[in-house]
């Protein structure tokens, strides 16, 4: 089977590649990645390069026993680590590599998203080759990504790839953990990710890497909900890229699909947290599913959580535990005490202003699937 042709692709390099045996980063694999690469841009083909690997190429500098190793080590790894991987993959190239580095925040946050795509936009306008990685020497737990499969596939929808390729130690999905199953068979073709897909993926099996295959078909789903055509392959295998050069699947492929969010409405699904919930009636529950309607103040019955202007939000039906929407909330939750359950003009009437009564307007609620 031939694979569709893409025009613009991110590369995600895991760790098992960089750092093999955790002393340093090795060449081993990597030449028959940036191989890949060149013939690709000499083919006018855009590559974003997500690699990981910073902890485990930094290791080898800390003499320490303690396990696990504590978090500000690790950071501390990270710091030395990525300097060793711009060198490794620079030396392959006779174009310039760019760092680009990125916590969860620059990707929350819409304006420093566009800012992320820009900066990238502009570096392969200039034929340099960006090479992404998380921040990990400043990103905190609840700035972090926390793996660079799920990264690499928002770095993937910032940019607007059409193929995102996983290069693991692995050939690819198969129907048990191939590590652990020898009778185990690769699916070369998986056209929906759904729970029975999920239900396939097992812990990490590396020694230094973070993912497992569990976050890269999470990161699958993100991709191809966004249009994204992924491929899981083996980039431990020179003939893998061969392959691929030959327009044909070495691995297993991930269908995008065919009615692609629009992408803010993916920024709001995939990255955006929910810092809090809206209960609301069943009135509302139909006027937002039936009629698209953006979601009022008097829809409002109850308030959980505490958000803030801006915020990420769950809207959930009062009567269930069914979640409706998620969606950009335009008042604090200590606001909404004040004026749930009201129209504009009770508000008006309480306290002698009319504030927008819409609580979320309808471009930023993204609906959720019924259950
Ligand atoms: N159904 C499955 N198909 C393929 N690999 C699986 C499956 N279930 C679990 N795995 C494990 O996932 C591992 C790949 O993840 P990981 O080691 O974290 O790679 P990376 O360092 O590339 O992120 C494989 O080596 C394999 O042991
Ligand atoms: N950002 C981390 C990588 C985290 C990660 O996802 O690693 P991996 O599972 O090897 O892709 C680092 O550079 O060490």
């Amino acid at each position: 089977m031939k694979i569709p042709s893409w025009r613009r692709a991110v590369i995600k390099v895991g760790s098992a590649l960089i750092a093999p045996d955790g002393k340093g980063c090795s060449s081993k694999y990597l030449l028959a990645i940036a191989r890949f690469i060149i013939e690709c841009r000499e083919r006018g083909q855009e590559v974003v390069l997500v690699s990981s690997g910073s902890v485990a190429a930094g290791r080898h500098h800390f003499n320490i026993d303690q396990k696990p190793i504590p978090v500000i080590v690790k950071k501390a790894m990270a710091a030395v680590g990525q300097n060793h991987i711009m060198e490794s993959w620079s030396r392959f190239f006779d174009f310039p590599c760019a760092q680009v580095l990125m916590t969860h925040d620059d990707l929350r946050d819409r304006e420093r998203y566009v800012s992320v795509r820009n900066t990238i936009n502009a570096l392969l306008e200039h034929g340099i080759l960006p090479i992404a990685n998380e921040n990990d020497a400043l990103a905190t737990d609840d700035l972090k990504v926390g793996d660079n499969d799920n990264l690499a596939a928002m770095v993937a929808t910032v940019v607007d790839a059409d193929a995102y390729f996983i290069c693991s130690d692995i050939n690819g999905v198969y129907d048990k953990d191939p590590n652990k199953n020898k009778d185990a068979k690769l699916l070369p073709l998986i056209e929906e990710i759904d729970e029975s897909i999920y239900a396939l993926a097992g812990g990490s099996a590396s020694a230094v890497g973070t993912g497992g295959m569990r976050t890269k078909i999470e990161a699958a789903e993100k991709a191809t909900t966004h249009g994204i055509d992924t491929y899981i392959v083996n980039g431990r295998k020179g003939a893998t890229f061969e392959t691929l050069l030959r327009n044909e699947n070495p691995g297993t492929l991930l269908r995008a699909k065919e009615n692609p969010l629009s992408n803010k409405k993916h920024w709001l699904r995939h990255t955006l947290v929910a810092q809090g919930e809206l209960l609301i009636d069943a009135a509302a529950v139909e006027n937002i599913r039936a009629k698209g309607s953006s979601l009022l103040s008097s829809d409002i019955v109850d308030i959980q959580g505490n958000f803030d202007r801006g915020d990420a939000v769950l809207v959930r039906s009062a009567e269930g535990t069914e979640t409706i929407a998620k969606g950009i909330c335009r008042y604090s939750a200590h606001e909404l005490l004040h004026i749930k359950g009201q129209t504009g003009s009770e508000i008006a009437e309480t306290y002698g202003y009319s504030p927008i009564s819409e609580v979320i307007h309808r471009d930023d609620l993204m609906m959720m699937e019924k259950s």
